[in-house]
């Protein structure tokens, strides 16, 4: 498995749990708990985005990611990944406002179509996915919670999670609204996304959009055992199920993705759209003096 390190703040670290070589020695002689330990252990792979200073999503970082993720499908070591955050401040700032302001019609479409194929991959991932996320996520950083089978919250007032598209002014795209109206049910999406909700980690529990609340501390061994639950099943019967539930709400992206693109072009190229874009990172800046 190739060990990636970050480069100028911008990487993945991806490494094979287990010792050294990366697999744990056999341990014949004792129980049955032990032996399935070693066998899940090395089968899932942690992942941890490193683009500071809050893994927004810029068009490099979407392909590296996009990358490293078709690596780790095709390696067949692995059953599962473990996504986490490097960056202290986020786990995830979501669409990096850069690439989409005050840029040309042509880099809006390259940017949103490399957004729409990690989606893809993602959401119709045969690996089990479960998000660590031990830092706040809006909007497009809840991407990648969003298209995992599990999403585990450090217990940390900071960490806020939600859609909050509409508070910078735009509309979230129905592919991150279809999967949030699958985890959390039609009423609370409504609710959520029409007012731009960033959850607190007991809210965010409460209305279902994470599925456990933990101390920051513990979030990354809370994954580890919840990834060994998952991992107790046979993978192609888990595959097959997570197709059949995933492949309606994915066929939709399939069949509209350039009209959908299309959309987002013009209405991400309006001077109404652009000036709010502005407006809202002006003030991120601002908020930190
Ligand atoms: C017809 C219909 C068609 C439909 C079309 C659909 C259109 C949909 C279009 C787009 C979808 C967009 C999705 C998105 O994801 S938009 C981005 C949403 N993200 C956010 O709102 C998060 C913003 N960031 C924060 O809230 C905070 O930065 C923080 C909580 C993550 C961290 O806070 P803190 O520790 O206080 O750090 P700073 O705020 O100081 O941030 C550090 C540094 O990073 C810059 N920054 C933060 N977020 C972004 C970002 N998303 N993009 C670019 N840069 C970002 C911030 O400005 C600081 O920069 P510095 O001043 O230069 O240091």
């Amino acid at each position: 498995m190739p060990h990636l390190p970050p480069a100028q703040g911008l990487g993945f670290r991806m490494r094979p749990s287990g010792g050294k070589s990366g697999r744990p020695a056999a341990r014949s002689v004792h129980g049955v708990s032990e032996v399935s330990a070693s066998w899940w252990w090395w089968s899932q792979a942690p992942l941890q985005l490193k683009n500071l200073p809050v893994n927004s999503f810029s068009l490099e970082f979407l392909t590296e990611l996009i990358i490293n993720l078709e690596k780790l499908e095709n390696d067949k070591t692995f059953r599962g990944i473990i996504i986490t955050s490097d960056c202290p401040k986020a786990f995830s700032a979501g669409v990096d406002l850069r690439e989409i302001c005050g840029k040309n019609p042509a880099h809006y479409t390259e940017y949103w179509k490399v957004l729409q194929d990690l989606w893809l991959r993602l959401y119709l991932s045969n690996l089990v996915l479960i998000s660590a996320i031990n830092g706040p996520c809006a909007a497009g950083g809840c991407l990648i919670p969003l298209t995992s089978d599990y999403r585990i919250l450090a217990d940390n007032p900071k960490c806020l999670i939600g859609l909050n598209e509409t508070r910078l002014g735009i509309s979230a795209p129905f592919w991150f609204k279809d999967p949030l109206v699958n985890i959390i049910g039609h009423r609370a999406s409504e609710h959520a996304l029409q007012l731009g909700l960033l959850f607190p980690p007991a809210e965010a529990l409460q209305v279902g959009i994470v599925d456990k609340v933990v101390p920051k501390d513990q979030v990354q061994s809370t994954a580890l055992s919840v990834m060994t639950q998952w991992l107790a099943i046979p993978d192609h019967a888990r595959q097959l199920t997570k197709n059949m539930i995933r492949k309606p709400t994915a066929d939709l992206l399939v069949k509209h993705r350039d009209t959908d693109i299309q959309n987002f072009v013009s209405f991400i190229s309006r001077d109404s759209i652009q000036k709010s874009l502005q407006m809202y990172l002006a003030k991120l800046k601002q908020n930190k003096d």
